[in-house]
């Protein structure tokens, strides 16, 4: 039912979380201001919160004044006990009672109003993150580690819920209940009540002097940037295991992980020992504040000859002095913990301020984009500021419609930069990369996603069912239409013959897909998506020869009539292609169809002699090979 209810409501929730996020959170302010914007995002129930938590605070006061009146009641008929007035006293009681519940009522009801808002701006907070992040150059995440990106969704983001749920009632009860203490006690003896104020000031002096300004906020960026290496350097551990166990690499020898793990527990250390000796002297206090009023009390009594009235107060200060501690421990407690959430906030600021992809001003519409050829036109691309080296200079080259041009030049000559520049995963510096006759910064990203289907290297399947790994390439797909992209694209036996059929889900119950399967539902998705434009990067890297051939019939149905580049490797799967353009050093070194190429006698010919001196390099090395198990055998 759940699901329904979040599934129903994506469209339009993420639509006007987007305005309001996007718009009024995104950070223009900073620090304390943003997290009470943040936190005032569903702003009513906030205020029923903070009503009902200001409500519960003094509630929980009156037991003291009542305990003020008992004394009151009590002390000066000592010495005659009947004269007590017991009615009176069980009002009292009666009082203290009603004053409990209401307590805690308030409290709850002030709580049931911060899970709400917070549950809200959470789930508001989250999908807005997710949605930033489809909008950023994928530069971005290649100077943001996933981990710290990860940290950021999860940790940051999850301890705004806490400060919004929990921390938030606790702070305006913190906030309230000094102020009503100190009210107190300066209401019943002002003389009595500066005394107790002397030890809090004090308190609050050596928090200030020892945590406060400059020092906190660097103590505090030094302990979140510590903690974002440890999980960015733990998740690329994780992530790139196998590497580590292969060159027999440990926890400890693999620099990365250890050094940050190292920096980390350092840091915690050093902070201890700074927090040690302040933090003892603020709770020795403020536990103590007694300590100060019993001085006060020696002098007093020796002075005084109202003994009722000195007890009555003595005694009731004794007591309420006790009750300073625990709103005071809570108040700082609170705003250490708000200044942990606010660098988090930062961080994931940091991340909503970064500018998407910018979107045109005047979008042309998708249906009258003439042709689905692709032209690069003098295009110059650098994946550094400073444009030290360009991936790319000056290429131009046209793959028309319908037709298959393949990529090919050596390792790093710039063939995955032209296939990711076509979807805008980056914009080029210079030049203009058209679909049909449209720049392709003329139409929304999501009509030129419409248009692309992007078969990677790497292929990524999410940890779902088959079915839905296949669908996302067109959410409302019908079962039919799964199964039917799914059979095109050969993989409709192998499915059928997982435990759950299309429902298995991937990497779950051992389900363990290999290389070539994994590319061949990535074919599948494409298939569906049906779009009229196909980059296929890397697509046939890592098959085996019967894999191979279920890749290729798949492809043949995936390009059918559609404009596809192909980068490939090996020079036999597009030796029919129809143009084929050599890079080499981000430029383009000749184009042609193969036969053309050959006849060039240039890079392309000398790459395709290579190949041929490979195979024949593999055929001889097999013949010696048997030469010399021959001559073995004669010997
Ligand atoms: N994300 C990146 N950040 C910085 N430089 C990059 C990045 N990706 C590629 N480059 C650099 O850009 C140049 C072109 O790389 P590109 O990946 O386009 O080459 P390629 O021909 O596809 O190589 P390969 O066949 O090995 O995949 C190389 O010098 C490479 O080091």
């Amino acid at each position: 039912m759940s699901q329904n209810y979040y599934e129903n409501q994506d469209s339009s929730f993420q639509k006007n979380n987007s305005e309001a996020l996007s718009e009024d959170m995104r950070a223009v302010k900073e620090g304390r201001a943003r997290l009470f914007e943040i936190a005032f995002h569903k702003k009513w129930h906030m205020l029923a919160s903070a009503i009902f938590s200001i409500t519960s605070v003094a509630f929980s006061f009156v037991p003291y004044i009542i305990l003020y009146l008992v004394l009151k009641e009590i002390l000066p008929n000592l010495s005659d006990l009947s004269q007590i007035d017991s009615s009176l006293l069980m009002t009292y009681i009666a009082f203290i009672a009603a004053s409990l519940v209401l307590t805690v009522a308030t409290m709850f009801i002030s709580l049931m109003c911060s899970h709400l808002a917070a549950f809200e701006t959470l789930y508001d907070l989250k999908i807005d993150f997710a949605a930033k992040l489809a909008t950023l150059p994928l530069g971005y995440f290649n100077q943001n580690a996933t981990g710290k990106l990860r940290k950021v969704m999860d940790d940051n983001i999850e301890s705004i819920e806490l400060f919004i749920a929990h921390h938030f009632p606790d702070l305006v009860g913190s906030f309230t209940a000094p102020v009503v203490l100190i009210l107190l006690l300066l209401y019943f003896d002002w003389r009595v009540g500066l005394v107790c104020l002397v030890p809090i000031i004090l308190a609050y002096l050596i928090q200030i002097v020892s945590f406060g300004g400059k020092n906190k906020v660097m103590y505090l960026k030094t302990y979140q940037d510590s903690l974002d290496d440890m999980n960015a350097s733990a998740v690329e551990y994780v992530r790139g295991i196998s590497v580590i166990k292969i060159f027999n690499q440990t926890v400890y020898s693999f620099k990365k992980i250890h050094d940050s793990i190292l920096n980390y527990t350092k840091f915690c250390i050093k902070y201890t020992y700074m927090c040690r000796a302040p933090m003892t002297a603020f709770t020795t206090i403020l536990n103590n504040i007694s300590f100060f009023i019993i001085p006060v009390g020696i002098w007093w009594v020796t002075r005084t000859t109202d003994y009722a009235a000195f007890a009555l107060t003595f005694i009731f200060y004794l007591i309420f002095s006790a009750s300073v501690v625990s709103p005071f421990m809570k108040l700082m407690y609170v705003s250490n913990k708000g200044d942990v959430i606010i660098d988090g906030i930062r961080r994931m600021d940091e991340t909503f301020n970064t500018p998407s992809v910018k979107e045109p001003d005047h979008p042309v519409n998708p249906n009258t984009v003439v042709g689905r050829s692709i032209r690069f036109e003098n295009v110059s691309f650098s994946y550094t500021e400073d444009h030290a080296h360009n991936a790319l200079s000056d290429v131009s080259f046209e793959a028309a419609e319908g037709q298959i041009t393949a990529l090919v030049g050596k390792s790093g000559s710039g063939k995955s930069t032209i296939a990711h520049l076509i979807p805008r995963f980056w914009d080029v510096d210079g030049g203009v990369v058209y679909i049909g006759d449209t720049d392709i910064r003329d139409l929304k990203t999501d009509d030129l996603m419409d248009m692309i289907s992007f078969v990677f290297q790497d292929v990524f399947l999410f940890k779902q069912s088959v079915r839905e790994n296949i669908r996302a390439g067109k959410p409302d797909a019908t079962d039919e239409e799964i199964r039917a992209a799914a059979k095109a694209a050969q993989c409709d036996d192998f499915i059928r013959n997982l435990p759950n059929g299309y429902d298995t889900i991937i990497q779950t119950q051992g389900i363990h897909l290999s290389g070539g399967e994994r590319q061949r539902i990535a074919i599948a998705r494409a298939i569906l998506k049906d779009s009229p434009i196909i980059v296929l990067d890397e697509a046939t890297a890592f098959a085996d020869p019967e894999n191979e051939y279920k890749i290729q019939e798949a492809f043949k149905e995936l390009i059918r009539e559609k404009t596809v580049i192909m980068i490939a490797h090996r020079l036999p799967t597009i030796r029919t292609a129809h143009q084929i353009i050599v890079m080499s050093d981000g430029k383009v070194a000749e184009s042609g169809a193969h036969d053309e190429l050959i006849q060039k006698n240039g890079a392309y010919k000398k790459m395709w002699d290579a190949y041929n001196a490979t195979l024949t390099w593999r055929i001889s090395q097999n013949e010696s090979k048997k030469d010399i198990s021959a001559q073995g055998s004669v010997v």
